[in-house]
Parts: structure tokens; C-alpha cells; sequence
């Protein structure tokens, strides 16, 4: 809905929030101020204009410092502030010196949420700026601590909790998000939080950074994007234990009344923000997180980011290797230690694209790909026991235990880790790679950087020098013999804010595989000899605006390939018009 300044009464600037067209999707008066009778109760929406102390601790419009004399008369500020008019840019480096004293990784990320809560234009400015540095800090590995000891951590809130009390009312609860044109959802139930198991409502500190990525990676306005968190209790003994812990303190829901959550969500979601708000669904425990893809997959605008957008970075990563390791992609046989969201995810991806590139039944490409669990390598014998996601990957093989023994039969060229649990690749795992391949593709993709399979010192020293690596949390350049080593990281953060701001300047009505092939085929195609002298299978991060604009843009163009695109006409630039869209964090001048 449009808003537009209508007047000002009693000193407050009014404005007009009545229905305008919404090419959006979104329903005509959909807070029911124009057809509420005398009894039914309504929003008291009130826009005003900030000035003196509520403009300072707005974060959307506070600039500290930075306000121009012009702007501390007009807006009530003098006396407010010190004396001094800084720019922009001296706040930005007075706050990095701030930050890099600290030497507790949560104490920048402290540092960081204080100045989102604070300022938070110039947050995305550290953000985007220094986003090597700071991407650790407000996302994985520290996002993972941060959600361990969130309830302590806690001050305001930064994203909506839904919880079972507020079952019947999810509607209502929405309604209290002081924002209504929100564009992306990022929601978890917090069930498995990286690698770090049921953290229940703590999980909050994902959709709050997944999001802050949207808007530095992705360039998606901060006031379209919503976190939230749905808390249906936790099985975690510690945190029900736990006098501080800020979520409900019961076991998990399950079944139907899980679902009916869920489902009571995803409606009022829809009723609310209409059919082009993009659900993100973030960390959800497997039993779940397939599920719930499936049956919004069809009815609303939905992409699961462990399943399909880690698929989407991976074989992006796989496809740039080649380069390097030789062969085509069919040439390759792949073996996953971990069968679960990321790794079935990957592997379906991947065998997609072999058949893309072969012609072949996906069955037949499929056998070119292996995955262990935490009961061994899936095959044909177990199938009963599988659960369904597993199913497709049950291969006629004699049954294998271990991790070790697999490398050694199978003989895979790329040995993925997706399995949430830190040093499993062992020396002998990477021993027996190294013996089989002259150079072995080694992805530690568990997160946070404890859970990472192994380290990129580990993957250099144990393959002799000869492994391309990369990891889910990032590692420091490696010396090894004389020759330092560069790893990649292979995060989802790659794809997801470049693949939700294509979704969102398409249009797109629904997630399809091939927009996941088509994010994927982009960024492949970034990386450049100069990161390949390197050992890199994936561009710098530093360029990551321009790399999402890209993706954004060969995702909306396969989505009006598929007539899934509703923004008509066509942009002819995409590139440009993706790029003409993303948010800057820069200052705006105040009248
Ligand atoms: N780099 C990235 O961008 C991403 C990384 N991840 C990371 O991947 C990890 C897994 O996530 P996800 O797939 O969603 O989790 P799931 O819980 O869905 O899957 C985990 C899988 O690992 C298996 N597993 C667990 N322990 C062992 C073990 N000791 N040996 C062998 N297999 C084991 C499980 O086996 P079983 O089924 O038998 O229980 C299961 O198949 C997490 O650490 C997460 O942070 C996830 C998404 C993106
Ligand atoms: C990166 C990510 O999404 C995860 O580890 O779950
Ligand atoms: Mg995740």
C-alpha cells in the first residue's frame, strides 16, 4: 500500500494510508480500518515527523555526528549533540578503530547489533565496506555464539516472535511490525541452529543476520525485511534449565499442532504482505524443513536456504573448480558425509545439472554421487529405514561404516562435509583423497567454524599441498611449505541476497530449480583467472554487490523465461536495473 503525506495536525505531519492500487498482490485496505464496524477493533496507525530526541534514537534516520547545522536547527538538535559536524566517513572510522580493539569475536558482534540499534544506516556502511572483516562478526562463525548466549545478550527486540501463545492471533502479531512493506521473511523455528542443534527462540540471531546480509549483500531495504522466529518450545535440557533463557519453556510441538502454527504463519503471511513476499525458511530440523517446502512450494513464494540455496553455492563452487581439478562435471564422482538438508540439497542440485548436461535420466546421475549419515553410506539395503529425502540415494553397494572405508572404496574426486560435526575429516580421510586424486576437492561446509569438518591448515598439510579447499565459516590464508594457500568460502551467503533481490525486481511468483541453476551459472561464471591463480573456487566478497546484481539479475531473467516474472514490462537491463535498486547506506539530506 501507498502512503502519501496528506497534512499536518497539531504539529504532526498526517499521512493518507488508504488503499492504493497494489500491483503487489497485497488486498485493498488490509488492516480493515475502512470496513470495520463500531465493535471490531482496528490499528491506530500514526506516522509522525521525528524530530529532537526521537529523531536521535531512531535508527532509521538518526546520522549522530553527521547532522548538518541546517539540519540541527530544523530538526530541534542543538544542544542534543556536541558541537562537531563529522561525515560520514570519520564515523565509519572511528567505529572500525572502535571494533577492532576488541578481541572477543562477540563483543564486535555486540558492538555491531549496538550500532544497527543505534544508527543504522551507517551499520550497513561498516557492513558493506568492510564486509571481509565484519561478514564473520555479524554472521557465521560468531552468529553461532551469539544465538548460544542470546538470552543474555538480548536488549531489544530485532524481529517478531511467534510463539504458541500467540496461536489464533499470528495475524495481530504481524500487525505489530511497525513496517508493512515487507519483501523477505527470513523464518526459523530454531531446531538446528548451523551445526549447533535446538537453540529454540535464541535461533533469532539467524533471521537477524541472514537479513542484515540481504540488505549489505543483497542491497534489499532494511524496512522490507522481516526476522522472525517461531518458537514452539525447545528440546534443549540446558536452555529449559536456564533461568535466562528467553523463550517458552516447554518441549517442542509436534504433529498437528506444529503444523497448525506453521500453517496459521504462512496464511497470515500472505493475508498480510500479499503473494510476493518471499518466506525464507531458515535452520528448521529436517523432519520439518523438507516438509514445509513441499507444501508451500506450490502456494507461496517460499525457498528454503539450507536445502536450495547452499545447493545453489555449492555447485557454483564445484562447477568454477573445474578449472582446476580438470574434467567436466559428469566426469566427477562426489561423496557427501552428511544426508541431510545441505547435503541431499547439493547432490540433487548437482545431479540436475549433470542431466542438464548429459541428457540422462537424473537416476543415472545420480549414481555418480554417494552420501554417508551417521549410519554409514546409504545404500539400496537400508532403504526401508531411510527417511524419504534419503530414499533417492540409496545405491545397490555392499553396506560401508565408515567415512574412511568409503573414501577408500568409492574413490570420489570431491568429498563434501555436511554434517554438522567438527573433525571428521580426519588426516587418513584426507590421506586416502589425496592418494586417489592429484588434486582433491575438499568443501568443509558445517558451520560455525567448530562443526567445520576439518580446516584449511588441515586440508593443505594432509594432502600435501595439493587439496583446493573451502569451508562453510571462513579460514585465514595458509602457509604451508614456503606457499600460502587462499580458501573459498562456501556459504549461501553467496547466493541468497542476490537470488531474493532477483525474485524481488522480477516479480517472481514462485522458486523454481532453474532460477537455483541460474544464481548458480552466475556466480561460476565471476570467478576469474585472478582467483584461480589463487586456488579460489569463488570471487572476492569484496565485490559481493556487484556479484549479487548479477545474480539477481540472471535469476529474474530466467523467472520471465518461465513466465513465473509478474514486473512488466521487462527491464531490458537487468544488471543495471538490479544494480538501480539496491539500497545505499549513504546519508540522505534532511528538509
Ligand atoms: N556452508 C553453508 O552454506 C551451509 C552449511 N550448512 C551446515 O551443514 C551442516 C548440516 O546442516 P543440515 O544438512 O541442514 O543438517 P541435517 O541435520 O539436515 O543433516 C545432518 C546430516 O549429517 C549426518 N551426521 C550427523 N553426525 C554424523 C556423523 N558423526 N557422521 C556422519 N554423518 C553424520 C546426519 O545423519 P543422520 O541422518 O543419520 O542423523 C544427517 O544426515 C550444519 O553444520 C550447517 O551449519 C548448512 C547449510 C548451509
Ligand atoms: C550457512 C547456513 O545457512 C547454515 O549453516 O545453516
Ligand atoms: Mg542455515
Amino acid at each position: 500500500m501507498e502512503s502519501v503525506l496528506k497534512g499536518v495536525r497539531g504539529g504532526e505531519c498526517v499521512l493518507d494510508l488508504s488503499p492504493r492500487s497494489t500491483v503487489g498482490g497485497g488486498v485493498e485496505d488490509i488492516y480493515g480500518e475502512d470496513c470495520a464496524t463500531e465493535d471490531q477493533l482496528i490499528t491506530p496507525w500514526t506516522f509522525s515527523v521525528a524530530s529532537g530526541c526521537s529523531l536521535l534514537r531512531d535508527p532509521q534516520y538518526n546520522k549522530g555526528l553527521a547532522f548538518t547545522e541546517k539540519e540541527r536547527d530544523a530538526h530541534y538538535l542543538r544542544g542534543l549533540l556536541p558541537p562537531t559536524v563529522s561525515s560520514q566517513e570519520l564515523q565509519e572510522k572511528k567505529l572500525m578503530n572502535s571494533i577492532r580493539q576488541y578481541e572477543v569475536p562477540l563483543q564486535k558482534y555486540v558492538a555491531m547489533m549496538d550500532l544497527q540499534e543505534r544508527n543504522e544506516r551507517l551499520f550497513y556502511k561498516l557492513l558493506i565496506d568492510n564486509v571481509e572483516e565484519l561478514l564473520p562478526v555479524v554472521y557465521t562463525p560468531t552468529v553461532g555464539e551469539a544465538c548460544q548466549k542470546y538470552g543474555s545478550i538480548f536488549r531489544r527486540p530485532q524481529g517478531l516472535y511467534i510463539s504458541l501463545k500467540e496461536k489464533g492471533k499470528i495475524l495481530e502479531v504481524l500487525k505489530n511490525w511497525p513496517e508493512r512493506s515487507v519483501q523477505v521473511i527470513v523464518v526459523t523455528d530454531g531446531e538446528r541452529i548451523l551445526g549447533l542443534g535446538d537453540l529454540g527462540t535464541q535461533g533469532m540471531g539467524i533471521p537477524v543476520g541472514k537479513l542484515a546480509l540481504y540488505t549489505a549483500l543483497g542491497g534489499v531495504r532494511p524496512s522490507s525485511c522481516l526476522p522472525v522466529t517461531i518458537d514452539v518450545g525447545t528440546n534443549n535440557e540446558k536452555l529449559l534449565n536456564d533461568e535466562f533463557y528467553i523463550g517458552l519453556k516447554q518441549k517442542r510441538a509436534t504433529g498437528k499442532e506444529y503444523y497448525d502454527l506453521l500453517h496459521e504463519f504462512m496464511s497470515a503471511v500472505k493475508q498480510n504482505y500479499g503473494e510476493k513476499v518471499l518466506v525464507q525458511f531458515e535452520d528448521f530440523a529436517n523432519h520439518n524443513a523438507f516438509e514445509l517446502l513441499a507444501k508451500y512450494g506450490t502456494t507461496h513464494l517460499v525457498f528454503n536456504d539450507d536445502i536450495q540455496g547452499t545447493a545453489s553455492v555449492v555447485l557454483a563452487g564445484v562447477v568454477a573448480a573445474l578449472k582446476l581439478i580438470g574434467g567436466t562435471l559428469p566426469d566427477h564422482k562426489f561423496l557427501f558425509l552428511g544426508a541431510g538438508e545441505a547435503g541431499t540439497g547439493i547432490a540433487e542440485l548437482i545431479a540436475l545439472e549433470m542431466s542438464k548436461q548429459t541428457k540422462a535420466p537424473l537416476e543415472e546421475s545420480r549414481k555418480r554421487i554417494y552420501l554417508v549419515d551417521s549410519k554409514g553410506l546409504i545404500v539400496s539395503s537400508r532403504k526401508n529405514s531411510l527417511q524419504h529425502f534419503k530414499k533417492p540415494w540409496a545405491h545397490d553397494h555392499e553396506p560401508v561404516g565408515t567415512l574412511l572405508e568409503a573414501v577408500k572404496i568409492i574413490k570420489p574426486t570431491v568429498l563434501v562435509g555436511t554434517s554438522g560435526v567438527g573433525k571428521t575429516f580426519t588426516k587418513e580421510v584426507i590421506e586416502a583423497m589425496a592418494l586417489n586424486n592429484k588434486i582433491p576437492l575438499i568443501l568443509a561446509l558445517s558451520n560455525p567454524t567448530s562443526q567445520s569438518e576439518c580446516t584449511a591448515e588441515e586440508a593443505y598439510t594432509w594432502s600435501e599441498g595439493r587439496a583446493i579447499f573451502a569451508s562453510g565459516s571462513p579460514f585465514d590464508p595458509v602457509e604451508y611449505n614456503g606457499k600460502v594457500y587462499y580458501s573459498g568460502q562456501s556459504n549461501n551467503a553467496y547466493i541468497f541476497p542476490g537470488f531474493g533481490l532477483g525474485i524481488i525486481i522480477s516479480g517472481a511468483i514462485r522458486v523454481h530449480d532453474d532460477m537455483l541453476l541460474a544464481a548458480s551459472e552466475s556466480l561460476a561464471k565471476q570467478v576469474t583467472d585472478e582467483h584461480y591463480a589463487k586456488g579460489l573456487t569463488y570471487p572476492s566478497l569484496t565485490d559481493i554487490r556487484k556479484i549479487s546484481a548479477n545474480i539477481a539479475a540472471n535469476v529474474a531473467a530466467k523467472a520471465y523465461e518461465l513466465g513465473l516474472a509478474t514486473r512488466l514490462p521487462r527491464p531490458e537491463n537487468l544488471v543495471k536495473y538490479a544494480e538501480s535498486c539496491m539500497y545505499s547506506p549513504l546519508y540522505r539530506n534532511y528538509r
